[in-house]
């Protein structure tokens, strides 16, 4: 696998994990000229609101909103119409939410698009196991027995049935996600740790590089960018490891 600097920072989201709009501002003008996707959760939507996703859209930057929508189909369905209308690039729901809930999702999505036809259609993807999941919490805990790679697999298929884009998973489990559901269904991988890197509460863990070598589509990248002395030098020694 061969890619340019602008190739292997596109295939990379910056989980803008932050407690304020201000905080993250910051972050994002430390890496300001460099295209990757910009990722937006809990922590920084709950605090500062669809409107600074809307100023990221506004500087041109791919929006990924990783809200992980769970809740019954209709709820979903409204969560996922009021998205679209945000002009995000991806967004995500839990693949536990089962088959109609994920449908409803894009049944969200295209009442979105038929009202308004200046609306991009967004990736919608679906989150597996959460890459902090071992697998004696999956069985010992949650009460889900076999393997991650089993119930990773069995949602990635749940998912793809619904008609969504792809998923959220470990990079451990990008080549058996492409063997269930092929090629085109992306994979977008958080638990990337460069070598050395602290782990934290991350499990399922690969460095950028196995993850492109296993084929991951993108890769979400927080703490060892955001924790950083020097966000912009750890980015930027990122996408060296991927070109
Ligand atoms: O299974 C999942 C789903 C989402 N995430 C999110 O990705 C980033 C990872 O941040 P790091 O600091 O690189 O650990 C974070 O925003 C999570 O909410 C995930 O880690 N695993």
């Amino acid at each position: 696998m061969s890619l340019t600097r602008e190739q292997a920072a596109g295939r990379i989201m910056v989980a803008l994990d932050y407690p304020d709009a201000a905080s993250a501002e910051a972050l994002v003008s430390s890496l300001e000229g460099i295209p990757c996707y910009m990722k937006v959760g809990m922590q920084l939507y709950y605090a500062a609101g669809p409107g600074f996703v809307k100023s990221l859209k506004e500087r041109g930057y791919k929006v990924f909103l990783d809200l992980k929508m769970h809740d019954i189909p209709n709820t979903v369905k409204g969560g996922a119409n009021s998205i679209t209308k945000l002009g995000v690039d991806v967004f995500n729901v839990h693949a536990a939410g089962g088959v109609d809930m994920m449908k409803a999702a894009m049944e969200g999505v295209d009442a979105a698009l038929a009202a308004d036809s200046s609306l991009q259609r967004p990736l919608v993807i679906a989150v597996t196991q959460l890459t902090s999941t071992s697998m004696k919490v999956l069985n010992e805990e949650i009460g889900i027995s076999g393997s991650v790679q089993d119930a990773v697999v069995r949602y990635a298929q749940l998912t793809k049935q619904a008609g969504l884009g792809g998923v959220v998973a470990s990079p451990q489990e990008v080549e058996l996600i492409k063997a269930a559901c092929g090629d085109d269904f992306q994979t977008i991988t958080p638990g990337i740790r460069p070598a050395g890197a602290d782990v934290n509460d991350q499990t399922r863990i690969m460095t950028p590089r196995q993850a492109i070598e296993a084929g991951t589509d993108y890769m979400v990248i927080g703490r060892p960018i955001t924790a950083a002395a020097d966000p912009r030098a750890a980015l930027q020694s990122i996408i060296e490891e991927l070109i």
